[in-house]
């Protein structure tokens, strides 16, 4: 074990005795020492600027309405996602007020395992003390670790025109980068997103954030392109079907019709599954290895939904004529399905791997302190 994964692992253990108190779903550090290791995606921001909304609406399935029922968060809460073999990462909800410079806050421990931060400005509010924020925050962020993606999401632009939206987006990203560059800080890259959970903007944002923390990302792009190319396909998306987060699509560009149109899809077949298709009733999810739909759209184009594998389908969009060759589509689809596998699998392994390791490191600390 390296020294730095010691010295991590000491913070780690001193912070989990101090916050021992904190509730199922509140911050517990322990996790980390004995199991796996997910990237943390920490969800940051002022007061209301619709954090929590955000996370409710994207893995719980809140409706956008019942958002304005959302109590204020006041502790940090932690949530494991890890709904499909992919995704597989925590996310952190942080309370408005945190503060940088309370010593009970130890940020460092924090960052360091961060794979990316999302920082959330209300779009319908001054956001000036929100910039200054942001930079506080990145600046912090980046000293402790500079391989953080930094994701702004300029958040509640439901609210506001086409053109205003561009207008906004425009100004925060120019003076976001303007008070990065005034400090020597250049090198810092922000990406920007408009979003809203009112539509399917905040689903769109959050899949880009979490493609960029899946490592397969590239062999899955890969396959996608393969399986277009020689089935006379469009476009073809690779869902995760509880979030409706896209882990991965062709390198053809992303038209956001498109996109919410697989959404709608989705949604379709787990409420007609779940009304007619469950055989089991106590089943997790209306979703197995027979759930598949076809719909035909009135201008020649035909949807097209397989399982790929427990959590994930392939939603494809081609033309009528292509759609005749429905043979060949499903037999490069069952050579894509058994490619998918063999890439779950290597992940399995290298998780099983890490988690024995990490099971290891536990013991020899707790023997370690007992002594
Ligand atoms: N119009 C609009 N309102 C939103 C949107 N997202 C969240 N809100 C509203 O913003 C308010 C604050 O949302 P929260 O999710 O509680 O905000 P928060 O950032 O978690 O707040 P703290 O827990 O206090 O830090 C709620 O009334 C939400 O309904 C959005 O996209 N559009």
């Amino acid at each position: 074990m390296s020294t730095d994964e010691e010295y991590e692992e000491d913070e780690l253990q001193a912070l989990s005795e101090t916050e021992g108190e904190c509730e199922d779903g509140v911050l517990q550090f322990s996790d980390s020492l004995t199991g796996e290791v997910k990237p943390r995606i920490l969800l940051m921001g002022l007061r209301r600027s619709g954090k929590s909304s955000i996370q409710k609406v994207v893995f719980h399935k809140m409706s956008p309405n019942e958002t304005l029922f959302l109590e204020s968060t006041n502790k940090i809460c932690r949530e494991d996602v890890s709904s499909s073999s992919f995704i597989s990462f925590q996310i952190w909800d942080f309370p408005g007020q945190i503060d940088f410079f309370d010593p009970t806050f130890d940020y460092e421990i924090i960052f360091r395992g961060t794979g990316a931060l999302i920082f959330v400005i209300d779009s319908q509010d001054d956001y000036v003390e929100a910039l200054s924020r942001l930079h506080l925050t990145v600046t912090r962020a980046y000293t402790v670790n500079p391989d953080i993606n930094f994701e702004v999401f300029i958040h509640k632009v439901d609210g506001l025109s086409d053109e205003h939206k561009i207008e906004k987006q425009r100004d925060i990203h120019k003076r976001a980068n303007d008070d990065l560059n005034d400090a020597g800080l250049e090198r810092i890259v922000l990406s920007f997103y408009l979003t809203s959970i009112y539509d399917h903007s905040i689903f769109e944002a959050f899949s880009k954030v979490a493609q960029k923390l899946i490592p397969q990302l590239p062999t899955l792009e890969n396959l996608l392109n393969i399986f277009i190319s020689n089935s006379g396909v469009e476009k073809a998306f690779l869902f995760d079907v509880v979030s409706k987060i896209y882990i991965a699509t062709d390198s053809s560009p992303v038209d956001m019709q498109t996109y919410e149109l697989s959404c709608d899809m989705i949604d379709v077949v787990m409420d007609i599954s779940s009304i007619y298709g469950l055989a089991n009733s106590e089943a997790a999810l209306p979703y197995d290895k027979e759930s598949t739909a076809i719909i035909h759209l009135n201008n020649s184009t035909v949807m097209y939904l397989r399982e790929v594998t427990k959590f994930l389908a392939m939603v494809c969009f081609l033309p009528k004529d292509s759609f005749g060759r429905k043979g060949l589509i499903d037999y490069n689809f069952h050579c894509f399905r058994k490619a998918i596998e063999e890439v779950f699998d290597v992940r399995v392994k290298v998780q099983q791997n890490r988690k024995l390791l990490g099971q290891r490191r536990w013991s020899k600390l707790t023997a370690a302190n007992t002594r």
